[in-house]
């Protein structure tokens, strides 16, 4: 038999040695495009990309000879079957040169990487419109900057997404999936990932649906009764987030006691002159307290931490990059001196932990245990970053007590990121998939998406809309073509990797004052999980660092019970009617 166990283990390493120098320029190149935007950049990106396609179907094919099953060697045969999808190479030459104009992508991205049409959201007319939907209270500015970035960028995504999910699928079949939504699915190695997800989504509806109930009444209050319907579905326009996404920049209008606010930490940062040099600073020095690795020197050389000022066109979405060489790793961030940007910033250094932690492993195993892992490693670090204990610590906040109601207004403020973020991050990946099988077709995409967003988000348009209008292509990740269900997992495995962490820094009280700051235990349990990348099924994985096979929302349940006791006797006293009976989204203003 020609193609043996001992061929195989000889083609992985041939593999290995190549794969890391194509990856690698094509990491360098898509690099200098996102970060200069030019046509030469782009060429020469895609030229990159071309080249890894190549290499990609060259091994690809070649694997697919290796009679897997008779094997012995459980890495072999993991990497043999992780090299048989060989994604979008699997197109004909053609369909390839045309993918990058329709496949978006996400350049750097672990999946087959796309340049992005440089769809970024400021500066949009010399606007911030991110800045004015999170701080504007006037509703007619909130529609004009909403139906502004709609209007510019979600038509020009539908010109090309028809075209892009044929691609996909077309790619998809040729790797032996139904379809590409089946094909993302693949990264969780689950054939149930589908009832998974709505099983947990449904057991977070009702803190999602105490927390909608109680923000309708504070925009009511706000607002009035012409723009909010007490018993119906809440416009998208006043969350304070293009996406209505993440509503904690409308905290002010919805503070549980608004006589003790929390201390505004960016203008404790901006007194202290932090720089962006120093966040980074900072959220490294959370990961080496826990004993884990610091970042090379190249990571200070080569990141962009702030906008540049010299002209360049720049795509400003925060990302963190391996460039596949065990020494090279970077983040991309226009940075501003704010909280928000700090949280963030762990977010990105969680990313890098992971790729630092797992770079001497087969470069085929360098991505987390599943897509989610990867989001949930920087997340569970911001859980202990943004703790009143670890801001006090570090000098960003001067009140040393706090009581019981200064505590619901902190947990109220992490509810409107997370808890708000619950049926988004459900619902963009529900909507593709269903694009992707069939299910919603073309006629219908934005009629569709709007069910989907009153379905789960209880949130109406501010104006009426048509098939003309292409609303999910105003959100980056999906005109980047990049998968997003990663983050809604990624919500629930972060609140139960906390309570082990948090366990095992040996903390006791109430898991949301929970912060592992310097804990060698801590850390050591997350090491010996970052360290194995993707070489073992993510169950295997996960019961490593928590003891159960099974993702839970037991822990995330367990964080916010304080503030859903609150909402529920706040809600009971005002007889709320939680949900949306009235699900018809006005728009005539005299109603
Ligand atoms: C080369 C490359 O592409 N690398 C990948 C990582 C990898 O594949 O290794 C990468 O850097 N992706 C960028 C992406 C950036 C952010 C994002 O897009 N977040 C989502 C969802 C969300 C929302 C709230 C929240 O608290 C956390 C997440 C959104 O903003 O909608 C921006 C804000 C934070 C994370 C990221 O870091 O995940
Ligand atoms: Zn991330």
């Amino acid at each position: 038999e020609l193609y043996n166990e001992t061929v195989a283990k000889a083609f992985l390493q041939f593999y290995e040695h190549t794969a890391q120098v194509v990856w690698n320029q094509f990491m360098e190149a898509t690099w200098n495009y996102v970060t200069n935007i030019t046509n030469k950049n782009r060429e020469e990106m895609l030229l990159k990309d071309m080249e890894r396609s190549q290499h990609t179907l060259y091994f690809g094919t070649r694997a697919h000879l290796f009679k897997i099953d008779d094997f012995q060697d459980p890495d072999v045969k993991r990497m043999l079957s992780k090299l048989q999808n060989v994604y979008k190479a699997a197109l004909p030459k053609d369909e390839l040169q045309e993918a990058p104009a329709v496949l978006a992508g996400r350049a750097g991205a672990r999946a087959e990487g796309q340049p992005e049409r440089g769809l970024t959201l400021a500066p949009f007319l010399g606007l911030d419109l991110e800045e004015i939907m999170a701080t504007s209270r006037d509703q007619e500015e909130l529609l004009w900057a909403w139906q502004g970035w709609r209007d510019a960028v979600g038509l020009q995504v539908r010109m090309t997404f028809e075209r892009y999910v044929q691609l996909s699928n077309k790619a998809a079949k040729l790797n032996g999936y139904k379809d590409m939504g089946a094909m993302w699915r693949s990264a969780y190695e689950s054939d149930t990932l589908e009832r998974d997800v709505e099983q947990l989504y449904e057991e977070l509806q009702p803190l999602y649906l105490n927390l909608h109930t109680y923000v309708r009444r504070a925009l009511y209050r706000f607002y009035g009764p012409q723009l909010i319907n007490l018993r119906g579905p809440i416009p998208a326009h006043v969350l304070g987030n293009m996406w209505a996404q993440s509503w904690v920049s409308i905290l002010d209008l919805v503070l549980p006691f608004p006589e003790k606010p929390p201390e505004d930490v960016t203008r404790i940062m901006r007194g202290q002159h932090w720089k962006p040099k120093k966040m980074f600073q900072e959220a490294e020095k959370f990961f080496t307290s826990l004993g884990l690795l610091s970042t090379p020197p190249e990571f200070w050389k080569n990141s962009m931490m702030e906008r540049p000022t010299d002209g360049r066109e720049v795509e400003c979405h925060a990302s963190a990059w391996d460039f596949y060489n065990g020494e090279d790793f970077r983040i991309k961030k226009c940075t501003e001196v704010t909280i928000e940007d700090l949280l963030s910033i762990f977010h990105q250094m969680g990313h890098i932990q992971y790729f630092l932690q797992y770079k001497n492993l087969s470069v085929i195993f360098r991505t987390g245990a599943n897509p989610a892992f990867e989001e949930a490693v920087g997340s569970v670090i911001t859980l202990s970053a943004s703790s009143h204990s670890q801001l006090l610590t570090r000098g960003l906040l001067s009140r040393q007590h706090q009581d019981e109601e200064e505590e619901v207004n902190v947990l109220m403020s992490i509810a409107l990121e997370m808890v708000a973020f619950i049926p988004f991050a459900y619902l963009v990946d529900l909507f593709r998939w269903k694009v992707f099988d069939g299910t919603i077709q073309k006629a219908v995409y934005n009629q569709e998406w709007w069910n989907l967003r009153l379905k789960y988000q209880g949130l109406c348009p501010p104006i009426p809309r048509t098939e003309d209008d292409f609303d999910p292509g105003a959100k980056f990740h999906i005109s980047a073509s990049m998968p997003y269900i990663r983050y809604f997992f990624s919500l629930v495995l972060q609140f139960q990797f906390h309570e082990a962490l948090c366990k095992a820094s040996g903390h006791v009280g109430p898991l949301h004052r929970c912060n592992i700051y310097n804990s060698k235990n801590a850390g050591k349990l997350l090491e010996d999980v970052l360290k194995l990348g993707s070489s073992k099924p993510w169950p295997e994985v996960l019961q490593k660092i928590t003891g159960e096979t099974k993702v839970s929302t037991k822990a995330l349940m367990t964080y916010f019970k304080p503030l859903l006791n609150w909402l529920v006797t706040e809600n009971v006293r005002h007889g709320e009617i939680l949900g949306w009976p009235d699900f018809s989204c006005t728009f005539d203003k005299e109603t």
